[in-house]
């Protein structure tokens, strides 16, 4: 028998479901996600509004309010288990092994004081350092995340900065205790395109260095062509394709993918938005539950009768799978 034994994925979900109570039945929000992300990889967890990217970060995160509740599902952390923990435990990981950004660096930035002070206190949540010491690892963050003059920076109100820099504290700061992931929500959405070009050059130049694995939440098709090493396509709560990021964009199998990867305008422009497909919910049963044929069927112009059945998980080899009966078949 082999000793070497292949590291544990830095971050790995497996069969996560979370469900909110709703007027017409609960909310399957998200309904049996499995991923796993390696060191070092960032995957891109794309989907159109509503499929259920943002409750799938707050899952891992522990972040569910009620009365959502993850009621299904595991989440590893290096290979040791986060999910089930109590809040004091959940506290201490999260900032630390696992952290967040935002759309909107303002929920997590105070706006009345400094980001050194915030940095500082971020950094002590955590280690046992004097201020001084603290207030050096910011300034070395700030550093790392390429914004210039770091110390002047430290002394600034949030509002001081604008909304590109602002972003970058917010890594900065996800960064500071070299966490083996970070969950990042839509985090350059709000801002324009060059900046958001930059950001994703020091992202990945930051998960080459640090190691820290990033699951990459946007509905931006155009973001994550250029950042990421593999994609999870979402619709209704589930993952119905799945992938090294280049085949997927390139030869998209399933239908609702081929659709999203052709609502990109021509060119991939970065940060080009991806708009809204038709509306469409999942078909549901008597008792309001989302029957188990495919989600997607619908709206989707390959349907037939047989798509109201489980749709099969189809191997295209290297890791590219989409579930479907009746996958798109890849241009000669
Ligand atoms: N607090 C809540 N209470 C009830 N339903 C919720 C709550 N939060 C999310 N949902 C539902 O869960 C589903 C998934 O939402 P989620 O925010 O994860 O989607 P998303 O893919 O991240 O979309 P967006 O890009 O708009 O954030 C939606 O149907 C949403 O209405």
């Amino acid at each position: 028998m082999s000793t070497l034994k292949e590291a544990p994925p830095a971050l790995e979900v497996r069969g996560l479901r979370t469900q909110f109570p709703g007027r017409q039945g609960l909310v399957r929000a998200v309904d049996g996600v499995s991923f796993a992300i390696r060191r070092g990889e960032i995957l891109g967890l794309v989907g159109e509004s509503g499929s259920g990217k943002s409750v799938t970060g707050f899952s891992i995160l522990g972040l569910v309010e009620p009365p959502g509740k993850v009621v299904a599902g595991e989440v590893l952390l290096a290979g040791r288990r986060i999910s089930g923990l109590d809040g004091a435990a959940m506290r201490r990981i999260r900032g630390a092994e696992v952290a967040m950004v935002f759309q909107d660096p303002l929920m997590t930035l105070n706006p009345v004081l400094r980001i050194g002070t915030q940095m500082a206190a971020a950094v002590r949540a955590h280690d046992r350092v004097s201020r001084a010491a603290a207030w050096d690892r910011a300034e070395q963050a700030l550093t790392t995340v390429g914004i210039p003059s770091p110390r002047a920076r430290l002394d600034a109100y949030p509002h001081q900065l604008s909304g590109g820099m602002r972003q970058r504290v917010a890594i900065a700061t996800a960064l500071l205790h070299r966490p083996k992931a970070i969950i990042a929500d839509e985090p350059t959405t709000a801002l324009d395109v060059s900046i958001q070009g930059q950001i994703l050059a020091e992202v990945r130049r930051l998960a080459d260095e640090t190691g820290t694995a990033f699951l990459w939440i946007t509905h931006d098709l155009a973001v994550v062509s250029s950042l990421a090493d593999a994609l999870c396509v979402m619709y209704a709560g589930r993952v119905v394709e799945r992938g090294p990021a280049d085949a997927v964009i390139a030869a998209p199998r399933h239908p609702y993918t081929v659709a999203l990867v052709g609502s990109v305008p021509s060119g991939h422009a970065p940060g080009a938005r991806l708009p809204q497909l038709a509306a469409g919910l999942p078909p549901r049963g008597a008792d309001g539950a989302p029957d188990s044929g495919c989600p997607f069927r619908t709206r989707c112009p390959r349907a037939t009768e047989v798509c109201a059945a489980p749709p099969p998980e189809r191997d295209f080899g290297a890791g590219h799978t989409a579930l479907c009966h009746h996958p798109v078949e890849a241009a000669a």
